[in-house]
């Protein structure tokens, strides 16, 4: 797979809580990729946590700098990027994510609500009613989600290795074949 791969970047997308980041390592490590999420870049660039940045910067100037973290991203290669579920409201960011693969992990929001119950870091978690904050945002995202070349549906139940293993076999059928040019 890895020669298939010709060392292009994977970029998981999907909603807080569908496993980007959780997937993203196991799939390095399946793929031998280095693995890399992007909320931790932003972190250790800025030495504020993402809510941090929320509560004082605001989520436009988190935007801005998530943009910039991207963006230096494309200079590198053989690399699974998580990035953060927000990362598809700027059009900008999609020059960057179309030089890798891009894969949406298609999560149902009562999924989501399970998985981020206890949930207390994520800033536009912060809404009482978590069930209506998620299916607001997923409304707002859905079509952008979409333009990924890989939907996965996730479903309660699949674990992560599952949807690793689903990922690295559906691939290959997004692959454009490599153009002999040259020949
Ligand atoms: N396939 C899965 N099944 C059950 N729980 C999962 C799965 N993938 C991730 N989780 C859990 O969901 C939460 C969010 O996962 P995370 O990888 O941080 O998602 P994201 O980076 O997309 O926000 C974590 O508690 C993680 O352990
Ligand atoms: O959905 C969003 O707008 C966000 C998702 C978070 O990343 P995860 O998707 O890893 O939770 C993080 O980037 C920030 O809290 C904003
Ligand atoms: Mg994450």
């Amino acid at each position: 797979m890895q020669k298939q791969l010709n060392g292009i970047n994977i970029y998981l997308i999907g909603m807080m809580g569908a496993g980007k980041t959780t997937v993203g390592e196991l799939l390095a490590k399946q793929l031998g990729y280095r693995f890399i999420d992007t909320d931790d870049l932003i972190t250790q660039a800025t030495h504020q946590s993402i809510s941090d940045i929320f509560a004082t910067e605001g989520e436009e100037a988190f935007r801005d700098i998530e943009s910039q973290v991207l963006s230096q991203l494309c200079a590198y290669q053989k690399f699974v990027i998580a990035t953060g579920g927000g990362i598809i409201l700027k059009r900008m960011n999609w020059s960057y994510l179309r030089h890798g693969i891009i894969i949406w992990l298609n999560v149902p929001v009562e999924e989501l609500l399970n998985r981020l119950k206890e949930d207390t870091t994520r800033p536009l978690l912060q809404h009482p009613d978590h069930e209506q904050q998620l299916q607001t945002l997923l409304e707002k995202r859905k079509s952008l989600y979409a333009q990924a070349d890989l939907e996965i549906m996730i479903n309660s139940g699949d674990t992560p290795e599952q949807i690793s293993t689903q990922i690295l076999e559906k691939i290959p059928s997004i692959l454009k074949p490599q153009s002999n040019a040259l020949n």
